[in-house]
Formats: C-alpha cells, sequence, structure tokens
C-alpha cells in the first residue's frame, strides 16, 4: 500500500469541500454521473475502434446503491477505468491547477466562488463523505487498484480485485448534524429525484435495484396478498436529449443539460436545438452562454462542440464545427453521416463537417439576431461578454465575414444606448454625409473630447467607439448602406494652398515641432479647448495608441495636425509674443504636450512639462 499527499492545491481544495458551507452539496451526484458516463463514452469508443476488445452494449450502464446500514452510497461505471498512475494523476492533482487562482479568494467567498464557477468534479463528493473509495480497473491491464481518503490528510493506493474494467466509487456518508442530514442521499426518492433532475439525459441507463411489491402466489381476489421483491429500475431517461423532439422539453431541461455537460455554472443566455435531415443529417444542441468563462481571453484556450457520431462520442472539443469568432458557443453535435473511424486531419475536409459547420453558424447569427430585435436588454448582456469575438470576426481573414455581422454590432452613441448601425443610418441627419464615430475609453471620456462639442451642439450623433479593436472593424467595413464612416478625429484634406499661406506664427510653430506633427492650422470649430491632435490618412491616433501595445509593434505613428482654437486666450496671447523667444518655444511645446495629453498620448518630457504649468500658475 501507498500513502501519498494531495499536491498543494488539491489539499487546499479538499479543505474547501470538507468545510463547505455551500448549500448546494447535492450536486456531488450529478459530478460523478457525469465522470461515470464520461468513462463509458471513451471506452465506448475504444472498444467499437479495438477488435481484441469484446463490445457488448448491455455493459454500457451505471448502477447507484445506498446502502442504508453501512451508510454507504456507490456509484459503479463500465467505462475505462484508471491504472495506478492515472488515478495518482487523476485524484491525486486537480486537472485545472493553473486556472484556480486560490491567492485573490478570501475565505468566506472561496467555496462559493470555486464551486460555482469551475464546479470541482471528483472532489465535491467531500462535501457529503468523510470517506471515499475508488475501486478500478483500467481495460489496459488485468490489475486493479483501490484508491482510498479521509480527506485531506492525503489517499492510499494498493492492489485489488475486480472482474471488469470500470469504475466503483464509494462514498461514506458524513453524520448527520444539526443543519445537514446526509442521510437523504440514501433514500430512494431523493436519489430518484437528483438523477432525473441533473442527470436525465446522460446517455446510458443510470440503474438502482429497489424494492417492489407484487401479488404473491397465493393471492386471491377475496384474499389479495402481496409480496416484496427487488428489482432494477432505471432512473433517467437515457435517450441522449438532442434526440428528443423540442416540443418534449422544457428550458429547464436545457439549463440542466447545459450545467450536466459542465458547459458553465450560470444559466446559458440563450439554447439553438437543431434537427437537420437532408444532404447532411445531424442534430445539434448548442448554447450561448450568459457569461464569459473566466479564460475567455487565454489565447491557448481551445473551444469547440462536443462531436458525436450516431450517439458516439468521437470528439469532446472539435474546433472545426464553428468559425472561431464563435468559439465561445457551447454544445453538441450528433450525425450519423460523420463516420466513427475518422481521424481529426481527415475529419476537417470533409464535406459534411463543412456542411455542418455553415448550417450551425447561420443558425447561430439567425438567433442573435433574433435575440437582438426581441430583446435588447438581453442582447445587450450578450455583446457586453461576446461582442468583441464577434467584432474580431468582421476584421480577420480580411473582412471576409463582416458582411454577415455588421448588422449584429450594438454601440453607445452621443445620444443613445446600444443601437445598431442601421438604427443609426436610419435617423441621420438629412445631409449629414458621414457615420461619425469617436474613440474613447468610455462615452463619458468622448462626450469631453474637444472637438465633439462641434457634434453635439450640430445635432450629429456620433458613435462611440470604446473598445480597441472598434476602429480596426470600422476601417474593414468602410462604409454602412452608402455612408463611410469618419471619425470626428480626421481632420478635413488640408489643401496645399493653405499650407502655403500659413500665418507666420504657424510657420513658426511648425519648425518647432518638425518630426511631430504634419501640418498646423486654426480651427473655429474647437470650442472650450486651446488646442487638439486630428490626424490624416490611415492610422489614427487610437490606431497608434493600440498597435503600439502590440507585440511584434511596428512603431506606426498616426499623420498628425495640430489644429488650433483662434478664440482661445492661450492662441491670442502665443500671437503676441516674439516668435524668435524661448518663451514662444516653451508655449508651442506646452501646447503640443496639452494636445498630445488629451488624445490619450505619452508626452517626451513630463516633468518640464509640469514645471511649466508650474510657472504659469
Ligand atoms: N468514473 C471514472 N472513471 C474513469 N476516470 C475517472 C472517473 N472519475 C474521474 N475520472 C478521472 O479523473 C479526472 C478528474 O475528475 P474530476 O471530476 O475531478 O475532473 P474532470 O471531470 O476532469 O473535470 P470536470 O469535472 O470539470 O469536467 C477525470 O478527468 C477522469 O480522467
Amino acid at each position: 500500500m501507498q500513502n501519498k499527499k494531495y499536491n498543494a492545491e488539491t489539499e487546499r481544495l479538499m479543505d474547501l469541500m470538507i468545510h463547505s458551507i455551500y448549500t448546494n452539496k447535492e450536486i456531488f451526484l450529478r459530478e460523478l454521473i457525469s465522470n461515470a458516463s464520461d468513462a463509458m463514452d471513451k471506452m465506448y469508443y475504444i472498444a467499437l475502434n479495438d477488435d481484441k476488445l469484446k463490445f457488448n452494449h448491455e455493459d454500457y450502464f451505471i448502477r447507484i446503491t445506498p446502502d442504508k446500514d453501512k451508510r454507504t452510497l456507490t456509484i459503479e461505471d463500465g467505462g475505462l477505468g484508471m491504472t495506478a498512475e492515472e488515478l495518482v494523476e487523476n485524484l491525486g492533482t486537480i486537472a485545472k491547477s493553473g486556472s484556480l487562482d486560490f491567492k485573490n479568494l478570501n475565505k468566506k467567498d472561496a467555496d462559493h466562488e470555486i464551486i460555482g464557477q469551475f464546479g470541482v468534479g471528483f472532489y465535491s463528493a467531500f462535501m457529503v463523505a468523510d470517506e471515499i473509495s475508488v475501486l478500478t480497473k483500467s481495460y489496459k491491464e488485468e490489475k486493479a487498484h483501490l484508491w482510498k481518503s479521509k480527506g485531506a490528510e492525503g489517499y492510499s493506493i494498493e492492489d485489488a480485485e475486480k472482474d471488469k474494467h470500470g469504475t466503483i466509487i464509494t462514498l461514506h456518508l458524513r453524520n448527520n448534524t444539526k443543519e445537514e442530514n446526509y442521510d437523504v442521499y440514501l433514500d430512494e426518492y431523493k436519489i430518484r429525484e437528483l438523477v432525473s433532475h441533473y442527470s436525465n439525459y446522460i446517455s446510458y441507463p443510470i440503474k438502482m435495484e429497489v424494492e417492489k411489491k407484487r401479488p404473491a402466489a397465493d393471492s386471491t381476489e377475496d384474499d389479495p396478498k402481496f409480496e416484496s421483491y427487488r428489482e432494477d429500475d432505471v432512473l433517467n431517461s437515457s435517450v441522449p436529449m438532442w434526440r428528443k423532439n423540442k416540443n418534449e422539453l422544457k428550458e429547464e431541461d436545457y439549463n440542466n443539460f447545459f450545467r450536466q455537460r459542465h458547459f458553465g455554472f450560470e444559466d446559458p443566455l440563450a439554447h439553438i436545438h437543431i434537427s437537420v435531415e437532408g444532404m447532411i443529417s445531424f442534430k445539434a444542441i448548442l448554447y450561448i452562454p450568459s457569461r464569459r468563462p473566466f479564460d475567455f481571453l487565454n489565447p491557448d484556450k481551445k473551444g469547440g462542440l462536443e462531436l458525436y457520431s450516431n450517439g458516439v462520442l468521437i470528439m469532446e472539443k472539435c474546433e472545426d464545427l464553428l468559425p472561431d469568432y464563435l468559439s465561445f458557443i457551447k454544445g453538441v453535435v450528433d450525425s450519423e453521416d460523420i463516420s466513427l473511424n475518422i481521424s481529426r486531419e481527415m475529419l476537417q475536409k470533409t464535406r459534411e463537417l463543412q456542411l455542418i459547420k455553415k448550417n450551425i453558424e447561420k443558425k447561430i447569427l439567425d438567433e442573435l439576431a433574433k435575440i437582438l430585435k426581441n430583446d435588447r436588454d438581453k442582447y445587450a448582456e450578450f455583446f457586453k461578454n461576446f461582442g468583441v469575438s464577434l467584432k474580431s470576426g468582421a476584421y480577420e481573414n480580411y473582412g471576409a465575414d463582416k458582411d454577415k455581422l455588421k448588422d449584429l454590432f450594438i454601440y453607445t452613441t452621443t445620444k443613445r444606448e446600444n443601437i445598431t448601425f442601421n438604427e443609426y443610418r436610419k435617423d441621420m441627419l438629412p445631409d449629414q454625409d458621414f457615420i461619425y464615430y469617436a474613440n474613447g475609453s468610455s462615452i463619458e471620456a468622448i462626450k469631453d473630447l474637444p472637438q465633439i462639442k462641434h457634434f453635439i451642439d450640430k445635432d450629429i450623433e456620433v458613435l462611440a467607439l470604446t473598445d480597441p479593436i472598434d476602429e480596426f472593424v470600422i476601417k474593414m467595413l468602410e462604409e454602412y448602406d452608402d455612408k463611410k464612416f469618419k471619425s470626428i478625429s480626421e481632420t478635413d484634406e488640408v489643401k496645399e494652398e493653405d499650407e502655403k499661406n500659413l500665418q507666420d506664427y504657424v510657420k513658426k510653430m511648425k519648425e518647432i515641432l518638425k518630426g511631430e506633427v504634419s501640418s498646423i492650422r486654426e480651427n473655429p470649430n474647437l470650442k472650450d479647448d486651446a488646442a487638439y491632435l486630428s490626424s490624416k490618412g490611415e492610422i489614427s491616433i487610437e490606431m497608434e495608441k493600440t498597435l503600439s501595445h502590440m507585440p511584434n509593434n511596428q512603431g506606426f505613428k498616426a499623420d498628425k495636425v495640430l489644429e488650433l482654437n483662434p478664440n482661445h486666450p492661450a492662441l491670442k496671447k502665443l500671437k503676441t509674443m516674439d516668435e524668435s523667444s524661448e518663451e514662444f518655444k516653451t508655449y508651442t511645446q506646452m501646447l503640443y504636450d496639452g494636445a498630445r495629453l488629451v488624445a490619450g498620448l505619452e508626452i517626451k518630457d513630463p516633468i518640464a512639462y509640469a514645471r511649466n504649468v508650474s510657472k504659469l500658475m
């Protein structure tokens, strides 16, 4: 027998489970059943593909056995089992170790946060059990192993005997307390309720031997007698949910299925149940999650749908079923037209997969359009979480998908919240030539921009782009319904003759700011500010900022124009100065630095700037 310690994070998690005040302890059964089902999915696939292994459909079931005398609850499966190394690997360390940032969780929130967000699989059993044993035999070997643990101190593994491959997990329930009655988990009624609530659509029968009554042999009509006998009952529906008729299913069924498959812990925002017959036949249940997963922005994170071939799981995360920009969608796809034996490399290229992908993409976009039309608040919630994914879809692949996506974008404007390009376009002023937008970190920051006042005064609506990717998308779209997009910071063309007829003071300023700005000019539209920076050409100031944060930043710079407010006292003063004086130079530099700061750009010499400001004060 080997005694082992858990790794530090597992020990911490275990401790949390044991002392958990989480009220939803009953989820442990769902977690164990889900593990059993996964293990059988894997075995089913292996057995179907390996002639050396016997395949017997009847062996694929889960058995639950309560024992009221011993106070144990046993969950048995005919799955692939585990070798000793796999036991250590799977039950001695937590799989998601990297993602559980314990340091940032304080004790009080910890169990709700962890149990709530991640689900905790196997370890959740410690919420109801003070001792757990796992008797398991891998299909790969003759030996069986017995894993035992009483909690955080560690676990032991010893050799054992078992006939068939698979796993038997036995929970010894905790003693009842004033607050908690653990014995309920041994009640037939409670077990039935939990299975039908959480695990009804597990694809394998979940069996339990129960006591039944029947008329006894010597029973007569006048003297009815009954005898008890024991028989297996199947507790779940066991027809995969996606094969069911939509009309038979309730919202709650879809929500439970979402949790049962570990797609997320909160109810999804929406589900799509697809059943297609024709050139290609497939069934699918897809979900739009309501919340971003914690690792949403991790570039290494794999999305994908579960792919079944006629009820047999062939891939847990098939990325090729979804375009990248929809990789946040969760769900299951089952098609009899996809061969069970297909390799991952071949799968990508099959026409069937491409057809399914197209179909799924369309259905999801249609569903999003429907939510956008019928429930704007719900859509806004979705867009807050996953809008950035759709936006990247419009931008990537040289904009190949932009037309499919452009009507699904919503923006806040200087007048309203969450409006589409189409709505903006419809409400444009009769003589308005462009769809105007402004960049900034928030709508408040945008409303403070010097150049926005001009648009607000003229009652022109301006789209607020607050996400760094927004401007790239807008540049990719170029126009919407024949109206071009235009940044309020993009200057009108600088005419050649204007450049020639510059006032002397502007000429001198240009000399001082050589290499920094390509033009300087007066702009009477500026209201309260002395100067601001606009840009001309392809790269805007916002893009310069975004690009400068990219890993392979190539030093792209916006072509900047310094716009001066001729009515501002600072400008009036500047015009009276001797252009060759030091003071003129300092004022010019300060105006330029101020405009850079307003635009959110760094300035070369902040110390000098601050000293000059103080001096003036
Ligand atoms: N009944 C079982 N048969 C075979 N392997 C199992 C069984 N139960 C658990 N395992 C193995 O132990 C691992 C850890 O299980 P655990 O429930 O903690 O996490 P998980 O199932 O991987 O993740 P999650 O619960 O979030 O889906 C599983 O990935 C699986 O490899």
